[in-house]
């Protein structure tokens, strides 16, 4: 019984912190040259600590901001703060492949999200991209609509209580009853009700309730702190498989799986995503059930949980700035007059309403980890210098949404600079969706959801926080998560 013991202890000390330190002072792939904060170079438990304070984003940026463009952020990670590494690494031509990052929270089937392949990515970017086209966003205007006339209601109704309302959560009830309709044909209810309880159900027919958010974001902090060190994800999944945070990720898995069963009882014609899905199955050869759900779950995640953070931090950044909101009122009031619920017509083309919408994504991006890519066979200069193959290269997100280069006085909320500013050139740093091939599939609906629902809210609502002195915290998981934001809410007088 000792001896074994001490193999799995000597086999850890080996792998935490002899072979880090061979591998740094080797230095095979030439990355010393580039400059480390702490102790980065050495391990990932660098950055693994700051992702489970959820500030890993920030940490980054420190790095950035103290050592340059290019910095080490890893033993095999070069994270490049700077525009044009943007086209470098993420662009048509770069032929750079997601790295094993992306195995974190993948499963037995992949999703397009986390599909590593080429070409298996390839075929389910066609599949769903027609989907996602700005012809056949417009045509959800009614499902949409629907949705808002819900949100509305809880703001009146707790405007008519005096309660204060946590529009943070909210929001994301919003997201998620929209993307559970637009996907399953079927809203979760969650604005309705006021909470995200759902059911869900194992394999085995259990059927119990979870709350939708925390399961996913359990899910999130697990998967991305884990998937850091990747290569030792299938050791480090088995060791973490008894912790909350996993049993999370398995609950979210099966409110996926409890709505997918249901669905698949109504094989009659339903003009929702998963109809796209069953003819697929029904085809020769027919789409796995595993790969369906798959496909279920990345998309009622990335479809709720970035859009419910856009939308918050839209809202907080307005309700910060009297004198923007004021314009942004003014353009809105001139557009729809005192119509309540405004039509995608009246509001898609309004420049104030979209600079608000630009400046938020960029001061405060749902997404602002730099998303890994592995340098290709014979290494590439990215962004003017050399890194060899096999590394891993990111942009950072919310440091190149800082650039100076690109913005002026990047740190201020501006959304003027929309449209007084020069927009070619910020335009080679904003990109809050990412760009090329991997890009985010969801960008138009993003923008459809956000259009409206901030320009009903800000056309309809005063909005107070606690306290004048009230911060909206950023939380990154995978993600950068807002914090709770209760404001109370009174009807405007127009
Ligand atoms: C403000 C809202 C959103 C932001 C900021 C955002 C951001 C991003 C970013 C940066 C990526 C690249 C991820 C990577 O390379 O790993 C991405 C990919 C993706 N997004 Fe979004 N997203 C948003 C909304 C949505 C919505 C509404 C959907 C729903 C369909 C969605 C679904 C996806 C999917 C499926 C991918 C993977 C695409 C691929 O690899 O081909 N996103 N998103």
């Amino acid at each position: 019984m000792i001896l074994p013991i001490a193999i799995v202890f000597f086999a850890a000390f080996f792998i935490l912190f002899i072979q880090p330190v061979l591998v740094y002072f080797l230095d095979k792939k030439h990355l010393r040259k580039f400059p480390a904060p702490a102790y980065a170079g050495l391990s990932s438990l660098w950055r693994i600590s700051h992702n489970l304070r959820r500030q890993h984003y920030q940490a980054i940026h420190n790095a950035h901001q103290q050592l340059g463009t290019h910095v080490r952020i890893g033993p095999n990670h070069i994270s490049v703060s700077d525009p044009l590494a943007m086209n470098d690494i993420y662009g048509h031509g770069a032929n750079m492949l997601k790295e094993g990052f992306y195995d974190g929270g993948a499963g037995e089937f992949r999703n397009l999200a986390d599909a590593r392949v080429k070409a298996e990515h390839q075929r389910k970017r066609r599949m769903l991209a027609h989907i996602f086209a700005q012809k056949t966003i417009v045509s959800l205007e009614p499902m949409v609509r629907g949705t808002i006339t819900a949100l509305v209601e809880q703001v009146d109704k707790h405007a008519a209580d005096e309660r204060p309302i946590n529009l943070r959560r909210y929001m994301n009830y919003f997201t998620i009853d929209f993307f559970s309709q637009l996907v399953y044909g079927e809203s979760l209810g969650c604005v309705r009700r006021g909470n995200d309880i759902v059911t869900a159900e194992t394999k085995d027919g259990k059927v119990y309730q979870v709350p939708f958010i925390k399961s996913l974001h359990e899910a999130m902090i697990m998967n991305t702190a884990l998937a850091i060190e990747a290569p030792l994800l299938p050791i480090t999944k088995k060791l973490f498989k008894w912790h909350p945070y996993a049993r999370s990720g398995l609950d979210y898995e099966n409110v996926i799986y409890h709505k997918t069963s249901k669905r698949l009882q109504k094989p009659e014609a339903q003009d929702d995503i998963f109809a796209k899905f069953m003819k697929s199955m029904n085809s020769d050869p027919g789409m796995p059930i595993g790969e369906v759900l798959a496909e279920c779950s990345v998309l009622m995640n990335g479809g709720t949980d970035t859009t419910a953070a856009a939308l918050t931090n839209t809202i907080y950044l307005l309700y910060k700035h009297p004198a923007t909101l004021r314009k942004l009122r003014a353009e809105l009031g001139d557009a729809i007059g005192d119509v309540n619920l405004p039509s995608y017509d009246q509001v898609s083309q309004l420049p104030y309403l979209r600079a608000c919408i630009e400046e938020s994504l960029r001061l405060r991006p749902a997404s602002s980890m730099g998303l890994p890519r592995i340098v290709p066979k014979g290494g590439r200069v990215i962004a003017g210098k050399f890194i060899e193959e096999d590394v891993t290269v990111s942009v950072p997100t919310y440091t190149l949404l800082r650039d100076p280069q690109a913005f002026d006085e990047p740190e201020r909320y501006n959304p003027d600079r929309w449209i007084d500013g020069d927009r070619e050139k910020m335009s080679k740093a904003h990109l809050p969706f990412s760009t090329g091939p991997r890009a985010c599939i969801g960008r138009n609906i993003a923008y459809f959801e956000q259009l409206l629902v901030i320009a009903t809210l800000v056309h309809s609502f005063d909005f107070e926080f606690e306290s004048p002195d009230f911060k909206l915290e950023i939380a990154e998981r995978f993600n950068s998560n807002p914090g709770e934001m209760f404001v109370t809410c009174h009807r405007r007088s127009q």
